[in-house]
């Protein structure tokens, strides 16, 4: 167990000054904790949080003050820290850094400032949220906080000023767990990946289809030229089906999760892997497929304005009353028509 003053205890270091320590630092104080910067420049940082508790000093002093301290530097800028293992020694060090691309280094961040410092205990967290969701405290969609790390008790004590900023705290386990949560930030909306790909696979089939059938059909067999029709008729055919398509495939898992469940005479048991995936993602499809028939109605209110379609309506009604005409043997019906 650690033996820690009171005063240590809820004393924090942060390195850096950058834009997430000084957020982070922020969020600290409003929550009680006091907080100390380490800097390279401790006197002309400037512009850090006012709070009565607020200094700035050298690294060295930073850390002895401290036992847990926020590494709020880049990666690139890690190999300092090795001449301060000493004073870093036992200290729960907490990794933020993220990478601008996925595996653009061997290790993991957090992995090689364990290496750095051997003596210290490296818990990686708090990357996923960015400085101003920090600064303004947790929001609905960005109310976790991933941690991983070797030790349990430093784990902990991360934890616990997680869940007094006011986030929920999920362990993701040891830390060779880091890289994982080092590209979470790498991955622009996750949950949209498979229904953007089905959308996108579905609209190009039914597209290529229609082309065929009506255009290019058309043109081998009355050399009729129709293709100025595939800008919004022939489009205004794929959304619609393939909305159709993905409001069923919003709907169906959960009939076959509800068959799965019968068959199997309990709910209490995991859905196949595949399900799993298919079921998380139905808000995404149902929200694709009203997109798509909001598109359906917008291009059919744009259709009977078209110059063409407006053609063809008259030449229609005209045609319909010269057979009439014919019909009642050659009687005018609309005088306009018949005085040539
Ligand atoms: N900004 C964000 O929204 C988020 C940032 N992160 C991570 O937090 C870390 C810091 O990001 P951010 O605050 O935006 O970056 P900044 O560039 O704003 O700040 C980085 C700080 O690191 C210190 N520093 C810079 N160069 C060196 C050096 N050669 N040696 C020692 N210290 C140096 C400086 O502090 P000083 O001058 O006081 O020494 C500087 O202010 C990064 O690893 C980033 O990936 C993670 C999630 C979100
Ligand atoms: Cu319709």
């Amino acid at each position: 167990m650690y033996s820690t003053s009171a005063t240590e205890q809820d004393m924090l270091c942060i390195f850096g000054t950058g834009d997430l320590g000084r957020s982070l630092g922020q969020r600290l104080l409003q929550t009680g904790y006091r907080v100390v910067y380490g800097s390279r420049r401790p006197q002309s940082c400037g512009l850090l949080p006012p709070g009565t508790q607020v200094q700035s000093m050298n690294h060295e002093a930073a850390a002895q003050s401290a036992r847990l301290v926020f590494i709020c530097i880049h990666r690139e800028n890690y190999d300092f820290l090795e001449t301060l293992a000493t004073q870093l020694k036992g200290k729960v060090l907490v990794d933020v850094s993220n990478n601008l691309k996925k595996n653009l280094y061997p290790e993991a961040n957090a992995e090689y400032l364990q290496r750095l410092i051997p003596g210290a205990q490296v818990v990686k967290g708090f990357n996923t949220l960015s400085a101003w969701a920090l600064q303004n405290g947790p929001s609905d969609a960005n109310r976790q906080v991933y941690l991983c790390g070797n030790s349990a008790e430093a784990k902990q004590a991360v934890a616990d000023v997680a869940t007094k900023l006011g986030f929920t705290v999920l362990d993701r386990g040891s830390l060779s767990a880091a890289r994982e949560l080092e590209d979470f930030p790498l991955q622009l909306f996750p949950e949209w990946r498979l229904p953007m790909q089905l959308t996108i696979g579905l609209t190009a089939f039914f597209f290529i289809y229609v082309v065929i059938r009506d255009v290019i059909y058309a043109y081998v067999k009355d050399n009729k030229d129709i293709s100025f029709r595939i800008m919004v008729s022939l489009a205004n055919k794929v959304f619609p089906t393939v909305s159709l398509v993905m409001l069923s495939l919003c709907y169906l898992p959960g009939v076959i999760a509800a068959f799965l469940q019968l068959y199997r005479g309990t709910k209490y048991k995991r859905f196949p892997d595949w399900l799993d995936r298919w079921m998380l993602c139905r808000k995404q499809l149902g929200l694709v497929a009203l997109a798509l028939a909001s598109l359906h109605v917008l291009y059919t209110l744009i259709i009977p304005i078209r110059y063409y379609v407006r053609y063809r309506l008259a030449a229609n009604t005209i045609s319909q009353v010269r057979q009439l005409e014919n019909i009642f043997g050659n009687t005018c019906l609309i005088p306009s028509f018949c005085k040539q």
